[in-house]
């Protein structure tokens, strides 16, 4: 069975820890004239955090994403990850976007595979496969290795793009919206997995939702961004829940309903006025 060791952050507690990445002064501007869509951006990323981002549509979430990954370059301030500025994509970076994206006629374990072997292109086949089978077992698709995308259900797709990201141990995994298609059931327990499998493997994760309970449920970080034009990062609110927490549990924690309306008045009064001169 492959050891996620390398997958590991380092063991200290990611509050006192150097940060992974550390964004400064972005700016994002895809025209000329007007306004940037956002400016003024700073945040750090710890190693082993789970950091979402939530922000009204089009105030530059993916932008910002996509710029983490390399797939863009900002107009203004960089990214520092490892202490190397990122200016491409990066077998270090694994990406799950909410279309899985993956390649129709390979099955399931050959679409990890694929990326297992441009990861790591000196393991043997049989390792290649070990590998690839292991992470489809740990988000419970051990019964679908041998599916194509197109004999999948959604959610099954989803898990194997998610197991297809985990398989390249990246040092961070950055997620736009990786749930946003599926129905309740299904972005539940696909959500407990990937709580599972982060508190397994110490795996940083960038994540974008706009579904607040998931933010407090896989989060131990909440980076919120007021409305663009001219978007700017709001606040940073540490998740005080325990994280043992679970869907069912956490609605009894201390703190979870301080948290939750914090965020949802933030999004329904507060996003409009932040940087706008009215907050
Ligand atoms: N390639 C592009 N060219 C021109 N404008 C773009 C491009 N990509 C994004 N934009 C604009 O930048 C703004 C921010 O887009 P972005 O997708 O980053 O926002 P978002 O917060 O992720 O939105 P959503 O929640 O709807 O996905 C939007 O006004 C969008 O129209």
């Amino acid at each position: 069975m492959p050891n996620d060791s390398a997958h590991a952050a380092p063991a200290a507690a990611h509050a006192v820890s150097r940060p992974l990445v550390e964004v400064s002064m972005l700016e994002k501007r895809y025209g000329e004239s007007g306004p940037p869509v956002f400016s003024d951006v700073s945040f750090t990323i710890q190693p082993a955090e789970f950091v979402c981002l939530i922000g009204h549509s089009g105030c530059g979430k993916s932008s910002i994403l996509n710029i983490l990954a390399g797939l863009e370059q900002p107009s203004g301030g960089t990214v520092i990850m490892d202490g190397h500025e990122i200016t491409r994509p990066g077998l270090e970076r694994g990406v799950v976007f909410q279309g899985h994206a993956l390649l129709p006629w390979l099955s399931a374990v050959q679409n990890v595979a694929f990326a297992v072997r441009s990861r790591f292109p000196t393991l043997s086949r049989a390792e290649i496969r070990e590998k690839a089978e292991h992470y489809l077992h740990l988000v419970g698709l051990h019964n679908a290795l041998d599916k194509k995308p197109a004999e999948l259900s959604g959610g099954m797709r989803q898990r194997v793009g998610i197991a297809r990201a985990f398989s390249t141990q990246p040092r961070m995994l950055l997620m736009d919206e990786p749930f946003g298609a599926l129905d309740a059931l299904t972005r539940g327990l696909i959500q407990e997995e990937l709580l599972q499998i982060c508190a397994r493997t110490r795996q940083t994760v960038f994540m974008i939702t706009h579904d607040v309970d998931e933010a407090i449920l896989l989060a131990d970080r909440v980076l919120l961004m007021s409305n663009g034009p001219d978007a700017r990062l709001a606040e940073s609110i540490d998740n005080p829940l325990p994280r043992t927490r679970t869907r069912e549990s956490m609605h009894h924690e201390t703190g979870f309903y301080d948290l939750r309306n914090h965020l949802v008045d933030f999004l329904v009064r507060r996003s409009a006025l932040v940087g706008k001169g009215e907050n």
